[in-house]
Protein backbone atom coordinates (compact mmCIF):
# COMPACT_ATOMS: atom_id res chain seq x y z
CA UNK A 1 0.00 0.00 0.00
CA UNK A 2 1.40 3.39 -1.24
CA UNK A 3 1.07 5.57 2.13
CA UNK A 4 -1.34 8.72 1.58
CA UNK A 5 1.38 11.20 1.09
CA UNK A 6 5.11 10.29 -0.71
CA UNK A 7 7.29 13.10 -0.51
CA UNK A 8 10.45 13.04 -3.32
CA UNK A 9 13.42 14.45 -1.28
CA UNK A 10 17.23 15.25 -1.95
CA UNK A 11 19.19 13.30 0.47
CA UNK A 12 21.49 16.17 1.67
CA UNK A 13 20.87 16.63 5.81
CA UNK A 14 19.25 20.23 4.65
CA UNK A 15 17.06 18.43 2.16
CA UNK A 16 16.26 15.52 4.57
CA UNK A 17 15.25 18.16 7.43
CA UNK A 18 12.94 20.08 5.49
CA UNK A 19 11.07 16.81 4.31
CA UNK A 20 10.87 15.36 7.60
CA UNK A 21 9.70 18.60 9.21
CA UNK A 22 6.85 18.61 6.49
CA UNK A 23 5.92 14.97 7.13
CA UNK A 24 6.24 15.39 11.06
CA UNK A 25 3.64 18.45 10.38
CA UNK A 26 1.48 16.45 8.59
CA UNK A 27 1.33 13.74 10.88
CA UNK A 28 1.01 16.05 13.71
CA UNK A 29 -2.20 18.21 11.54
CA UNK A 30 -3.86 14.99 10.78
CA UNK A 31 -3.39 12.14 12.96
CA UNK A 32 -4.10 8.57 11.12
CA UNK A 33 -2.67 9.40 8.06
CA UNK A 34 0.44 7.49 6.71
CA UNK A 35 3.77 9.86 5.00
CA UNK A 36 6.77 8.14 3.69
CA UNK A 37 9.88 10.08 2.08
CA UNK A 38 11.29 8.62 -1.34
CA UNK A 39 15.17 9.59 -1.31
CA UNK A 40 16.73 10.66 -4.84
CA UNK A 41 19.96 11.91 -5.52
CA UNK A 42 20.17 15.02 -7.30
CA UNK A 43 23.12 16.08 -9.92
CA UNK A 44 23.43 18.97 -7.75
CA UNK A 45 24.83 16.93 -5.14
CA UNK A 46 27.41 15.67 -7.18
CA UNK A 47 28.95 18.24 -9.05
CA UNK A 48 30.88 20.03 -6.51
CA UNK A 49 33.75 22.13 -8.56
CA UNK A 50 32.05 24.31 -10.71
CA UNK A 51 29.86 27.46 -10.60
CA UNK A 52 25.98 26.29 -10.76
CA UNK A 53 25.49 29.01 -13.58
CA UNK A 54 27.70 26.02 -15.81
CA UNK A 55 26.00 23.10 -14.83
CA UNK A 56 22.34 24.34 -15.95
CA UNK A 57 22.21 26.39 -12.89
CA UNK A 58 18.78 26.54 -12.53
CA UNK A 59 16.43 24.50 -11.18
CA UNK A 60 19.28 21.59 -10.93
CA UNK A 61 18.17 20.51 -7.45
CA UNK A 62 14.93 20.62 -8.54
CA UNK A 63 14.54 18.54 -12.15
CA UNK A 64 14.63 14.71 -10.34
CA UNK A 65 11.85 15.51 -8.06
CA UNK A 66 9.77 16.83 -10.38
CA UNK A 67 10.10 13.88 -12.53
CA UNK A 68 9.01 11.72 -9.59
CA UNK A 69 5.86 13.74 -9.17
CA UNK A 70 5.07 13.80 -12.82
CA UNK A 71 5.88 9.60 -13.08
CA UNK A 72 2.95 9.47 -9.59
CA UNK A 73 5.96 7.82 -7.96
CA UNK A 74 5.40 10.60 -5.25
CA UNK A 75 2.89 13.01 -4.25
CA UNK A 76 4.96 16.55 -3.44
CA UNK A 77 8.32 17.87 -3.75
CA UNK A 78 9.72 19.93 -0.65
CA UNK A 79 12.33 22.38 -1.73
CA UNK A 80 14.17 25.37 -0.01
CA UNK A 81 12.48 28.56 -1.79
CA UNK A 82 15.68 29.65 -2.94
CA UNK A 83 16.44 26.97 -4.91
CA UNK A 84 12.64 26.42 -6.95
CA UNK A 85 12.90 27.84 -10.65
CA UNK A 86 10.59 30.79 -10.95
CA UNK A 87 8.23 28.75 -13.60
CA UNK A 88 6.97 25.34 -13.20
CA UNK A 89 6.45 23.08 -15.37
CA UNK A 90 3.41 21.97 -17.38
CA UNK A 91 0.85 20.14 -14.89
CA UNK A 92 2.92 21.53 -11.68
CA UNK A 93 2.85 24.26 -8.97
CA UNK A 94 3.76 25.29 -5.63
CA UNK A 95 0.92 24.29 -3.51
CA UNK A 96 1.91 25.96 0.01
CA UNK A 97 4.89 28.28 1.51
CA UNK A 98 5.65 27.19 5.01
CA UNK A 99 6.55 29.99 7.85
CA UNK A 100 10.05 31.36 6.80
CA UNK A 101 13.14 30.81 9.33
CA UNK A 102 15.69 33.49 9.82
CA UNK A 103 16.51 34.82 6.00
CA UNK A 104 19.65 36.62 6.65
CA UNK A 105 23.11 35.21 5.53
CA UNK A 106 25.94 33.80 8.51
CA UNK A 107 29.43 34.69 9.00
CA UNK A 108 31.08 31.89 9.75
CA UNK A 109 34.83 31.43 10.81
CA UNK A 110 36.71 30.15 13.67
CA UNK A 111 39.12 32.97 13.97
CA UNK A 112 37.35 35.99 13.60
CA UNK A 113 33.62 37.49 14.98
CA UNK A 114 32.47 39.33 11.81
CA UNK A 115 33.56 40.61 8.36
CA UNK A 116 34.75 43.63 9.72
CA UNK A 117 37.52 41.86 12.24
CA UNK A 118 38.61 39.98 9.04
CA UNK A 119 42.23 41.62 8.18
CA UNK A 120 43.01 42.71 4.26
CA UNK A 121 43.49 39.71 2.45
CA UNK A 122 41.90 37.05 4.63
CA UNK A 123 40.19 34.21 2.25
CA UNK A 124 36.45 34.52 2.36
CA UNK A 125 34.61 31.19 0.69
CA UNK A 126 31.20 31.63 -0.98
CA UNK A 127 30.43 30.05 -4.32
CA UNK A 128 27.33 32.54 -4.33
CA UNK A 129 27.51 35.18 -7.00
CA UNK A 130 25.09 37.58 -5.05
CA UNK A 131 27.24 36.75 -1.66
CA UNK A 132 30.52 37.87 -3.26
CA UNK A 133 29.55 40.98 -5.31
CA UNK A 134 28.35 42.07 -2.17
CA UNK A 135 31.43 41.06 -0.30
CA UNK A 136 33.59 42.70 -2.72
CA UNK A 137 31.82 45.70 -2.90
CA UNK A 138 31.75 46.06 1.02
CA UNK A 139 35.59 44.79 1.51
CA UNK A 140 37.74 44.97 -2.03
CA UNK A 141 40.65 43.51 0.25
CA UNK A 142 39.25 40.06 0.89
CA UNK A 143 39.49 37.40 -1.25
CA UNK A 144 36.48 35.38 -2.16
CA UNK A 145 37.62 31.64 -3.18
CA UNK A 146 34.88 29.33 -4.73
CA UNK A 147 33.46 27.11 -2.29
CA UNK A 148 30.50 24.49 -2.81
CA UNK A 149 29.31 21.76 -1.46
CA UNK A 150 26.34 20.68 1.06
CA UNK A 151 26.04 22.32 4.02
CA UNK A 152 28.69 20.58 6.40
CA UNK A 153 31.23 19.82 3.71
CA UNK A 154 31.47 24.10 3.22
CA UNK A 155 31.78 24.05 7.45
CA UNK A 156 34.43 20.97 6.92
CA UNK A 157 36.47 22.84 4.66
CA UNK A 158 36.27 25.94 7.13
CA UNK A 159 37.46 23.56 9.66
CA UNK A 160 40.52 22.01 7.56
CA UNK A 161 41.78 25.59 7.47
CA UNK A 162 41.13 26.90 3.34
CA UNK A 163 38.91 29.61 3.89
CA UNK A 164 39.64 32.40 7.21
CA UNK A 165 35.95 32.64 7.18
CA UNK A 166 32.55 31.36 4.54
CA UNK A 167 28.94 32.48 4.21
CA UNK A 168 26.11 30.63 4.47
CA UNK A 169 22.67 30.74 5.25
CA UNK A 170 21.86 31.34 8.52
CA UNK A 171 18.15 28.98 8.11
CA UNK A 172 20.13 26.22 7.07
CA UNK A 173 22.47 26.51 9.89
CA UNK A 174 19.60 26.73 12.10
CA UNK A 175 17.37 23.68 10.85
CA UNK A 176 20.39 21.52 10.93
CA UNK A 177 20.83 22.70 14.81
CA UNK A 178 24.01 24.08 14.16
CA UNK A 179 23.13 27.57 14.98
CA UNK A 180 26.30 27.91 17.11
CA UNK A 181 28.31 28.42 14.19
CA UNK A 182 26.93 31.41 13.09
CA UNK A 183 29.10 33.99 14.65
CA UNK A 184 27.14 36.95 13.15
CA UNK A 185 24.06 37.40 11.53
CA UNK A 186 25.18 39.71 8.73
CA UNK A 187 22.63 42.50 8.38
CA UNK A 188 20.18 42.41 5.43
CA UNK A 189 22.00 46.04 4.27
CA UNK A 190 25.19 44.40 3.70
CA UNK A 191 24.60 41.24 2.15
CA UNK A 192 20.71 41.14 0.93
CA UNK A 193 19.67 37.82 0.86
CA UNK A 194 18.64 35.71 -1.91
CA UNK A 195 14.76 35.55 -3.34
CA UNK A 196 13.02 33.27 -1.39
CA UNK A 197 16.03 31.80 1.44
CA UNK A 198 14.66 30.79 4.61
CA UNK A 199 11.42 29.79 3.08
CA UNK A 200 10.33 25.83 2.30
CA UNK A 201 7.82 25.86 -0.67
CA UNK A 202 5.80 22.41 -1.34
CA UNK A 203 5.27 21.94 -4.99
CA UNK A 204 2.48 19.15 -6.15
CA UNK A 205 0.75 17.88 -9.35
CA UNK A 206 -1.94 20.72 -10.10
CA UNK A 207 -4.75 18.07 -10.17
CA UNK A 208 -4.42 16.92 -7.23
CA UNK A 209 -6.54 18.35 -4.75
CA UNK A 210 -7.03 15.50 -1.96
CA UNK A 211 -2.77 16.53 -1.22
CA UNK A 212 -3.61 19.97 -1.88
CA UNK A 213 -6.57 20.00 0.93
CA UNK A 214 -4.02 18.10 3.33
CA UNK A 215 -1.33 20.74 3.00
CA UNK A 216 -3.21 23.55 3.25
CA UNK A 217 -2.74 24.29 6.99
CA UNK A 218 1.27 24.05 6.37
CA UNK A 219 0.79 27.80 4.47
CA UNK A 220 1.76 30.59 6.25
CA UNK A 221 0.15 33.52 4.59
CA UNK A 222 2.92 36.46 5.40
CA UNK A 223 5.69 34.67 4.58
CA UNK A 224 3.78 33.49 1.05
CA UNK A 225 3.58 37.58 0.46
CA UNK A 226 6.95 38.47 0.95
CA UNK A 227 8.46 35.04 -1.25
CA UNK A 228 5.91 36.09 -3.70
CA UNK A 229 7.09 39.48 -4.15
CA UNK A 230 10.61 38.31 -4.30
CA UNK A 231 10.56 36.04 -6.49
CA UNK A 232 8.25 38.09 -8.80
CA UNK A 233 11.83 40.29 -8.92
CA UNK A 234 13.75 37.03 -9.99
CA UNK A 235 11.01 36.36 -12.43
CA UNK A 236 11.44 39.17 -14.86
CA UNK A 237 14.96 39.48 -14.27
CA UNK A 238 15.11 35.75 -15.59
CA UNK A 239 17.37 34.41 -12.55
CA UNK A 240 17.23 32.57 -9.67
CA UNK A 241 19.95 31.56 -6.67
CA UNK A 242 22.81 31.45 -9.32
CA UNK A 243 23.27 34.61 -10.37
CA UNK A 244 24.51 37.53 -8.62
CA UNK A 245 20.20 38.72 -7.57
CA UNK A 246 19.18 39.42 -4.08
CA UNK A 247 15.73 40.18 -3.23
CA UNK A 248 13.94 40.65 0.38
CA UNK A 249 11.00 41.54 1.73
CA UNK A 250 9.54 42.49 4.99
CA UNK A 251 5.62 43.84 6.07
CA UNK A 252 6.21 47.11 7.10
CA UNK A 253 2.52 47.82 8.36
CA UNK A 254 -0.19 46.81 5.92
CA UNK A 255 2.70 47.47 3.47
CA UNK A 256 5.78 45.17 2.12
CA UNK A 257 8.71 46.94 1.43
CA UNK A 258 10.99 45.15 -1.15
CA UNK A 259 14.59 45.84 -1.76
CA UNK A 260 16.56 44.27 -4.99
CA UNK A 261 19.76 44.17 -6.19
CA UNK A 262 22.06 43.30 -8.98
CA UNK A 263 25.86 43.24 -9.16
CA UNK A 264 28.89 42.45 -11.13
CA UNK A 265 30.27 39.70 -9.19
CA UNK A 266 33.83 41.57 -8.71
CA UNK A 267 32.04 44.35 -7.37
CA UNK A 268 32.84 47.14 -9.19
CA UNK A 269 29.04 47.86 -10.22
CA UNK A 270 26.01 47.40 -7.68
CA UNK A 271 22.56 48.43 -8.74
CA UNK A 272 19.80 48.62 -5.93
CA UNK A 273 16.55 49.39 -5.83
CA UNK A 274 13.58 49.42 -3.57
CA UNK A 275 9.28 50.49 -3.58
CA UNK A 276 6.84 49.65 -1.00
CA UNK A 277 3.63 48.20 -2.16
CA UNK A 278 0.29 47.00 -1.28
CA UNK A 279 0.13 43.34 0.55
CA UNK A 280 -2.45 42.00 -1.60
CA UNK A 281 -0.29 42.50 -4.85
CA UNK A 282 3.44 40.81 -4.01
CA UNK A 283 3.68 39.99 -7.95
CA UNK A 284 3.41 43.77 -9.28
CA UNK A 285 5.62 45.34 -6.21
CA UNK A 286 8.36 42.56 -7.26
CA UNK A 287 8.10 43.46 -10.94
CA UNK A 288 8.24 47.12 -10.38
CA UNK A 289 11.57 46.96 -8.17
CA UNK A 290 12.57 44.54 -11.01
CA UNK A 291 11.79 47.16 -13.26
CA UNK A 292 13.61 49.73 -11.71
CA UNK A 293 16.53 47.55 -11.81
CA UNK A 294 16.43 47.00 -15.54
CA UNK A 295 16.30 50.84 -16.28
CA UNK A 296 19.32 51.36 -14.23
CA UNK A 297 21.12 48.77 -16.25
CA UNK A 298 20.57 45.48 -14.98
CA UNK A 299 20.07 43.18 -17.81
CA UNK A 300 23.68 44.59 -19.01
CA UNK A 301 25.19 42.85 -16.08
CA UNK A 302 23.39 39.46 -16.34
CA UNK A 303 24.26 39.24 -19.69
CA UNK A 304 27.80 39.41 -18.40
CA UNK A 305 27.34 36.89 -16.10
CA UNK A 306 25.85 34.27 -18.50
CA UNK A 307 28.43 34.90 -20.70
CA UNK A 308 31.18 34.14 -18.25
N1 LIG B 1 21.81 26.84 -2.45
C1 LIG B 1 21.89 25.91 -1.36
C2 LIG B 1 20.97 26.25 -0.27
N2 LIG B 1 19.64 26.25 -0.45
C3 LIG B 1 19.02 26.65 0.70
C4 LIG B 1 20.02 26.88 1.65
C5 LIG B 1 19.82 27.35 3.03
C6 LIG B 1 18.46 27.31 3.60
C7 LIG B 1 17.43 28.20 2.97
O1 LIG B 1 17.73 29.25 2.38
O2 LIG B 1 16.26 27.85 3.08
C8 LIG B 1 21.26 26.60 1.04
C9 LIG B 1 22.59 26.66 1.68
C10 LIG B 1 23.15 28.04 1.85
O3 LIG B 1 22.89 28.95 1.04
O4 LIG B 1 23.90 28.24 2.81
Amino acid sequence: MPADVVIATRESPLALWQAYFVRDTLLETHPGISVELLGMTSRGDQILDVPLAKVGGKGLFVKELETALLDGRAHIAVHSMKDVPMEFPEGLELAVICEREEPADAFVSNSYENLDALPAGAIVGTSSLRRECQLRANRPDLEVRFLRGNVNTRLRKLDEGEYDAIILACAGLIRLEMGDRIRARIPVTESLPAGGQGAVGIEIRSDDTTTRELLAPLHHGPTAERVLAERALNRRLQGGCEVPIASYAIHEGDQLWLRGLVGRPDGSNTLRAEARGSRDNPEALGISVAESLLDAGAAEILAEVYDR
